[in-house]
């Protein structure tokens, strides 16, 4: 079973974090990892158990393994860190208009419920001589809702590493998303939405900057 275990997971972690070591052995966990996917898969074992499902029939014989590995990948944003996702990316410009990155898709798991929410993110920042790789404002929204979060946290966390990476003058970080728990069960609410917001530095101060921001992500 263990060997299994970590063929599968030899095969997921190509893609993920060890890439191209994991073939030459260098550097890899790979036995407490496998070990941990199979803690994992018994613990999914036991649940299906428990809700009088037969984790012996043939759909769900692999079942227990597809979750524990999908919860691993919808949380392998604790396995990532800012540093290494910037890598670099950050460059001297004198540009000193808003840069703003909108729709970011975001999919996350509430910590109170570990059901998804998910939606969009959208960020705004005014560059003080440092400007970063556009694809990493999306990275450091993916380091950080691969995790489980509340909204506000998240959208704080966001807020908080584009600040201390890059020292802008100022940033803006909206979250609109729908939560599950309270979409699936609990209150049972299709159409609700939440929407948080961090305003930091000049888009704190200044109310005309957050209005353009706001108003900007009103349009398609
Ligand atoms: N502030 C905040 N609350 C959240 C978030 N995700 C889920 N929640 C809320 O967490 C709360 C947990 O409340 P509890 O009363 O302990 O749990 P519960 O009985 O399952 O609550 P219901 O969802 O109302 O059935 C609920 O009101 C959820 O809507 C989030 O990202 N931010
Ligand atoms: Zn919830």
């Amino acid at each position: 079973m263990m060997s299994e275990v970590i063929e599968e997971y030899s095969n997921m972690y190509i893609d993920g974090q060890h890439k191209g070591l994991c073939k030459e052995g260098k550097d890899c966990d790979h036995s407490a990892n496998a070990d941990r996917v199979s803690q994992m898969e018994k613990s999914y074992k036991n649940i299906l158990t428990e809700l009088g499902e037969d984790v012996n029939r043939e759909g769900l014989l692999r079942t227990p393994l597809r979750a524990a590995k999908a919860m691993q990948f919808l949380t392998k944003g604790y396995n990532e860190s800012i540093k290494e996702i910037l890598n670099g990316a950050i460059f001297d410009e004198n540009h000193e208009e808003v840069v703003i990155v909108k729709d970011i898709e975001m999919f996350s798991l509430c910590e109170h419920h570990l059901v998804p929410f998910f939606g969009k993110a959208h960020i705004a920042y005014l560059p003080n001589k440092k400007v970063v790789g556009l694809s990493k404002l999306a990275r450091i929204v993916e380091v950080y809702s691969r995790r489980f979060q509340v909204q506000e946290r998240l959208t704080k966390q966001i807020a908080s590493a584009i600040s201390e990476a890059l020292e802008p003058a100022g940033v803006a970080v909206v979250i609109e998303a729908v939560h599950m728990c309270m979409v699936m069960r609990g209150v049972q609410k299709m159409n609700a939405s939440t929407v948080t917001s961090v305003m930091l530095g000049s888009f704190n101060e200044d109310q005309d900057l957050r209005k353009e921001f706001l108003s900007l992500l009103k349009k398609n």
